[in-house]
């Protein structure tokens, strides 16, 4: 009978998933082991850039992604990386290794106690399977349950269990499929197409999963036969409308009342493929403004169930998005130009305001280039001075889990070899994932970084201003030099000394990767 690995590989294999992000131990060798042709191993040199590497990938292939951690110590370390992956819905799947089943519960070393427990609070589903033959199944179980909750999911496997005999029944696992349907039928459907059609004045709000599903382009055909205002969900991770469409009014302010304060005057607001809301500074008030009746629209059950306000329809947006526009019609009404781009603010003294940094990228890189950007206190310069008109142009670590940033670019470029990849990491959050510079380094990756470096948690210093208190300790990052870091990973670097130099470097096309450090000034969010 074939071995609980061999069975394991060729469903990995069916389902697709051969390409592994992983930092192994012992216990995960005899899983690596005799991996078949077509594999590949992509090595992170901590857990953390590991999963965020994966994240990215994930996000830019649109498929379930195989991440290997060791035991507790790497799954531990993996965490902070996971409340990006768990709220971007990306469906990793970890498989841990684990001590030998007559070593665990004596906690022998790299015993991974009571291990699903660990992860549970950050995953869709864990798992340690009770005896060796079911492993095959766990982890198609695991597989299916990432690919359905969109949610990574995690199974800790005995690593005696790899060479052991799969059973007579294990080879089932191979030929399974599991789908969701997602199309609003009949009733369901003619009930929000009748909300929709009869609302005097609508309003959009479009959450990440509008752009992981790939129906960006689709939104923007729904917004231009409404007519009404379009805004991003907040706490945006991926960009899910042109940012200079003439119908986009921003990201949603992630407070409650300044929401409620865009709805005014709105009958009708339609969130598709969001929560309600990802709110983040406090700000308590009204949910909707009197008269505003709010749908939802998401794949995601649990978010339709906690959301504190409007009704919610457990749907594929991308169905709920070609209902409508059927529904419809064409709309009468032109939608005019993209909105200019302003002059980008310059700062005092010799460093730059990020704008103009914003303003050099969107000038002097392509026009499909993807944005993988970990910088907190510049998001208002960013929108300011951007231009991204297609999908899958702009990706954000979507808890505010530092540590995506770096190892997202790292995935994304790996996931997407086709369109030019840049990192946008500020000094603070690009020591979180530093180490996925030396991934970059190894696959050769055209990937440009640029550090923002303005020697201090800068967000963190508005917040303090926000929450009353502005001499909280902890917040100034002096020193430190991502040039000389990055060669240390072997990754080429340069310090540019005003915009012109800036401009010159993001102007010459990156064989390779490549970082390049600005000094900018402190802005607010
Ligand atoms: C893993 C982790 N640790 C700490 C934080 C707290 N934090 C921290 C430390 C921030 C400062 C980031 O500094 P930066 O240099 O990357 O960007 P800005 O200077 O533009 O804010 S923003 C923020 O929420 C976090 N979000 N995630
Ligand atoms: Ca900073």
């Amino acid at each position: 009978m074939p071995s609980v690995r061999r069975i394991a590989h060729e469903f990995l294999e069916r389902q697709g998933l051969t390409t592994v992000f992983g930092n192994p131990g012992s216990n995960e060798l005899p899983f690596l082991t005799g991996l078949p042709d077509g594999f590949r191993y992509v090595l992170g040199l901590h857990e953390g850039a590991v999963v965020g590497m994966a994240d990215g990938y994930a996000q830019a292939t649109g498929r379930p992604v195989l991440v290997n951690l060791h035991a507790a110590s790497g799954s531990g370390n993996a965490m902070g990386a996971l409340t990006n992956a768990v709220a971007s819905r990306t469906p990793l799947v970890i498989v841990a290794g684990q001590q030998v089943r007559p070593a665990i519960g004596p906690e022998a070393n790299l015993a991974n106690v009571d291990a699903p427990a660990l992860m549970r609070p950050l995953v869709g589903w864990a798992a340690e399977p009770a005896c060796a033959q079911d492993v095959p199944r766990a982890l198609a179980q695991a597989v299916f349950e990432a690919r359905l909750q969109r949610r990574p999911a995690y199974l800790s496997v005995p690593y005696d269990d790899w060479a052991a005999d799969a059973g007579e029944n294990a080879p089932a696992v191979l030929d399974r499929r599991v789908e969701r349907a997602g199309v609003p039928a009949g009733e369901q459907g003619r009930r929000l197409a009748e909300a929709v059609a009869g609302a005097r004045r609508p309003a959009l709000v479009l959450g990440g999963d509008i752009d992981t599903a790939g129906h960006f382009d689709d939104a923007v055909r729904l917004a231009e036969r409404l007519g009404g205002p379009v805004w991003a969900a907040p706490s945006l991770f991926r960009l899910p409308f042109p940012n200079r469409h003439p119908l986009f009014r921003g990201v949603l302010p992630a407070g409650i009342e300044p929401v409620c304060r865009a709805f005014e005057g709105h009958d009708l607001v339609l969130v598709l493929g969001a929560p309600v809301f990802r709110y983040h500074e406090h700000l308590p008030g009204r949910y909707l403004p009197a008269g505003t009746r709010l749908i939802q629209v998401t794949e995601d059950a649990s978010a339709a169930a906690r959301a504190p306000v409007g009704e919610a329809l457990v749907a594929d947006p991308g169905a709920v998005i070609e209902l409508l526009t059927e529904a419809l019609g064409v709309s009468g009404e032109p939608v005019g130009d993209y909105r200019p781009v302003p002059a980008p603010r310059s700062a005092e003294g010799p460093r730059l305001h990020p704008e103009e940094v914003f303003a050099a990228l969107r000038d002097e890189l392509p026009a499909d280039t993807v944005y993988v950007v970990e910088s907190t206190s510049t998001a208002s310069a960013w929108w300011r001075q951007m231009d991204l008109r297609r999908p899958g142009s702009y990706y954000f670590p979507a808890a505010g889990g530092l540590g995506f940033g770096l190892p997202g670019a790292v995935g994304v470029a790996l996931g997407r070899p086709g369109r030019p990849v840049v990192g946008v990491v500020g000094d603070g959050s690009a020591n979180y994932g530093i180490t996925a510079l030396w991934t970059a380094a190894r696959h050769r990756l055209p990937l440009t970084v640029v550090l923002l470096r303005n020697g201090t948690y800068g967000a963190l210093r508005w917040f303090g201003g926000l929450l009353g208190v502005p001499d909280a300790p902890g917040l100034d990052i002096p020193g430190l030099d991502f040039t000389r870091i990055a060669e240390g990973y072997g990754v080429p670097a340069v310090h540019a000394d005003g915009v012109d130099e800036l401009r010159a470097v993001l102007a010459a096309h990156p064989d390779g990767p490549r970082l390049v450090q600005v000094d900018t000034a402190l802005t607010t969010p």
